[in-house]
């Protein structure tokens, strides 16, 4: 089953367009394991157990692993999720972007070290920056397009002189990525919740793309105009996959932390809900 597929189907089983973000900080666990870099493994394990009934995708982010040399706690979690939630799709959050060779190894890591089902990518460096990770050809790849941070308006929303109506930065990524750089249909974007008006631009100018939605929960994003701009699929369009990691992380810092974290998600998922069932199947979204 190729990323897409295991997605929607997630999407249907769980009833759920929403995404649990996995950055464990040691600094933020609850206080019987607080600052224990040790229980990065238990503590994402909890999380996932407790809410993988509730979720179309869980989203690792790969710099909270590395920066407590806890690779091989990642490594356990991505193996643990396989395991234990395989229905549910995993989204490395790495952001990589570099040479066509290096691209190589990056793309080792994240779909056959971590088994990654799909990953994310910079598109600063180019088409041939991005080529490798679509040669595994059942794996996704989010371009960051249209981020949820402030400085996002840096490079993002520049206009391209040279191009017919000079679009902005994001908007010609988003075409592209509908189209030429989309080879065998393995693209998405992330487009950042902070800014929902962005959102249905992406979602005009890329119809069938799933677009991951940061920005949720910690970052203020709304909820409901981020589905009613992004979420076409009963129209035979793409999906929206909403992110929302330290609101849902972070519920409790007791030892309830599972049981809250689960209560976070579970009204974070009733706040996603679309005007037609999340199972709604278009002929077009069913092929
Ligand atoms: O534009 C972007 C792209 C990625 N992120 C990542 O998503 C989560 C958001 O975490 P919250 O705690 O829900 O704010 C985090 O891993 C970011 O690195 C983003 O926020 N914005």
């Amino acid at each position: 089953m190729n990323f897409l597929d295991q997605l929607r189907a997630a999407e249907r089983l769980n009833d759920s367009l929403l995404c649990v973000g996995l950055d464990p900080d040691p600094a933020k666990f609850p206080t019987h394991w607080k600052g224990d870099a040790g229980r990065i493994y238990d503590f994402c394990a909890a999380i996932v157990d407790a809410t993988k009934d509730l979720v179309s995708a869980f989203k690792p982010q790969i710099a909270y692993f590395a920066a407590h040399r806890a690779e091989d706690q990642l490594e356990q979690l991505m193996a643990h999720m396989k395991r234990t939630a395989p229905h549910v799709p995993v989204i490395l959050d790495a952001k990589r972007g570099d040479i066509g060779a290096t691209a190589e190894q990056y793309a080792r890591e994240a779909f056959e070290r971590y088994q990654a089902d799909a990953v994310t990518l910079s598109p600063f460096m180019g088409r041939d920056s991005i080529e490798p990770y679509l040669r595994y050809p059942d794996k996704g790849a989010f371009l960051l397009c249209r981020t949820s941070n402030p400085g996002g308006d840096d490079w993002q929303m520049q206009r391209l002189a040279d191009q017919p109506g000079q679009p902005r930065l994001f908007e010609h990524l988003a075409r592209l990525a509908q189209g030429d750089w989309n080879l065998n249909g393995q693209l998405g974007l992330v487009v950042g919740a902070t800014y929902p008006q962005e959102i249905e631009r992406v979602r005009a100018l890329a119809p069938s793309l799933p677009l991951l939605v940061p920005g949720v929960g910690a970052q203020g994003g709304d909820a409901q105009a981020t589905v009613a701009a992004g979420w076409r699929v009963a129209q035979g369009g793409g999906t929206v996959i909403v992110n929302s990691s330290r609101a849902v992380l972070y519920a409790s810092s007791g030892e309830d932390f599972a049981a809250a974290a689960r209560r976070v998600a579970q009204a974070t998922r009733e706040s996603l809900r679309p005007a037609s069932p999340v199972g709604t199947a278009s002929k077009a979204s069913a092929n």
